[in-house]
């Protein structure tokens, strides 16, 4: 649909852009990014027609640009461009009936009802319809962006050039506004060539990213680009992490500041973290948050957290929300539910066991409760599941190490194994199979890390981190279990 070959161009001194090839398909939505001054807007209007090149071709649909007529030009591609040009006071209907005018036949140009209805159209779509007759320079920013579009999809080309469409929009009008043209690129088979500032933006709607860098492309593909961290920190000359968006299948980018605090004292983690033990609950607060994996009750999945609960129920407690009860038992304590992670527990919590201690030359602590009326063989055919007795372990271990997120997914996978051999040498079975219980049916488990030093990527048990879980925790559990059989009366 485009086809720049061996493109050059730029101002009388400048030259900007030189030697450029691309080739965009029909109905492909390729988003050009780049930092400041690097040519995107240059780019643009050579392949606009507004700046003439000095070498090379634009082809559009196969014809050179520059042998294009105004109009039929204007029928197959429209501009969007940062610089608004309405004359004259015209309302915003008659902005966006400017749009039109390709499509009308006659000395007079006269309004056809087909014109009226592409207009009412676009009008609704890009809700302006509310401005019809409002006076252009009379709206906001942003409201003068939406109408400018408005004025550049009543064109009905088959190509949409954008210079930073979403500058001036608040969140929602940028969504929308990009859902919009998303559906006009895929249902009506649009080509989509956008100036993006916003890595995320572009990572969530191009099928296609340009990297601009001094002139030159300095990669160009799938939104895999923005994957590509080393990069990302050579154009843009910042220090940027990228990560899966939580929903969709795409990249997402993340700044990094540099860092405020001064570096913690090697020697200080014991000074970190309080504990405060209950018979209603066990409660784990740091000075500033770590970084924690869970499968806890609330604050579950990764994330930077405070306070670290393991709340003592009945019995039979049985409840629709256990999320909800948590977060209500952390507030009547005055602790922030989102910068905590909630764990809950039949077992005493007078009987928590935890281990301070420095293993392999890691300094760590450990708050384990176990209890194992529901204990379960994972494994197991015929285990029962359903009979819920009082029995839970959960298991908290906190690391003054810096952990990669692989490393906690691994450490996790240590944790579980320590778990399991403790189970296996206490004679731990799952009651309805008489084989070695796993674990038991509702356990919890959760990782955390200061993130001070080096980054660890692995935590397993060829490394001193895992061998440092794998030992304390294995302790704790067997020490926990021991406790609850003494309260059970079994020991
Ligand atoms: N009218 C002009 N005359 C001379 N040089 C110019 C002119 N406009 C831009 N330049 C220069 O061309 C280079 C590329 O500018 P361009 O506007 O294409 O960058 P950009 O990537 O769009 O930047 P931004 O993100 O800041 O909009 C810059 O070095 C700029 O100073």
């Amino acid at each position: 649909m485009i086809e720049v070959q061996q493109l050059s161009g730029g101002y009388p001194d400048t030259p900007v852009i030189q030697n450029f090839n691309v080739s965009l398909e029909r109905g492909e939505f390729f988003a050009m990014l780049g930092p400041n001054g690097s040519g995107k807007t240059t780019l643009f209007h050579l392949l606009s027609g507004r700046l003439s090149k000095t070498s090379g071709e634009v082809l559009i649909a196969g014809t050179p640009l520059e042998k294009m007529r105004k109009l039929d030009k204007a029928k197959k591609m429209a501009v969007l461009s940062q610089e608004v040009q309405v004359s004259f006071d015209y309302t915003v209907e008659e902005v966006v009936r400017l749009g039109r005018y390709p499509h009308q036949n006659g000395f007079l140009k006269l309004l056809s009802a087909e014109d009226q209805r592409v207009i009412d159209e676009v009008l609704n779509l890009t809700r302006t319809e509310q401005f019809r007759n409002t006076r252009f320079r009379m709206i906001s920013g942003g409201e003068k962006q939406r109408v400018l579009l408005a004025k550049a999809l009543a064109q009905e080309p088959e190509i949409l050039l954008l210079d930073e469409p979403t500058n001036h929009l608040d969140i929602k009008h940028t969504f929308e506004l990009l859902d919009l043209l998303k559906t006009w690129q895929v249902e009506r088979g649009v080509t989509v060539f956008a100036i993006l500032h916003d890595l995320n933006v572009a990572s969530l709607y191009a099928d296609r990213v340009a990297l601009l860098h001094e002139g030159r492309f300095q990669d160009v593909g799938s939104v895999d680009v923005l994957r590509d961290e080393e990069q990302l920190q050579h154009v843009y000359e910042v220090n940027v992490r990228t990560q899966p968006h939580p929903d969709v299948a795409k990249p997402q980018l993340l700044m990094v500041p540099k860092p405020e605090d001064a570096p913690l004292e090697p020697d200080d983690f014991r000074r970190q973290y309080s504990i405060e033990q209950t018979t209603g609950h066990v409660h784990v607060t740091f000075n500033a948050p770590v970084r924690a994996a869970s499968s806890s009750v609330t604050g579950a999945g990764i994330d930077w957290l405070k306070h670290f609960c393991n709340f003592h129920v009945e019995k039979h407690y049985n409840s629709e929300s256990p999320a909800e009860d948590v977060e209500m038992w952390m507030n009547e304590l005055d602790i922030p539910p989102a910068q905590a992670a909630g764990m809950m527990t039949a077992v005493r919590t007078e009987d928590a066991v935890f281990v301070e201690d420095e293993r392999h030359g890691i300094r760590l602590l450990a708050a384990v409760t176990a209890g194992v009326g529901n204990a379960v063989d994972i494994t197991a055919q015929d285990t029962n599941v359903e009979n819920f007795e009082v029995g839970t372990i959960n298991m908290m271990l906190f690391l003054d190490a810096h952990l990669t997120d692989g490393a906690l997914i691994n450490g996790i996978a240590s944790m579980t194994e320590a778990k399991t051999k403790a189970l296996h040498d206490q004679g731990v079975k799952d009651g309805a199979t008489q084989t070695t219980a796993t674990g038991t049916s509702t356990d919890s488990v959760l990782l955390a890390a200061t993130q001070r030093g080096e980054a660890t990527p692995y935590a397993g048990s060829g490394t001193a981190v895992g061998r440092a879980i794998g030992e304390v925790v294995y302790e704790a559990v067997c020490e926990a279990l021991k406790k609850y059989d003494e309260r059970e009366g079994r020991a």
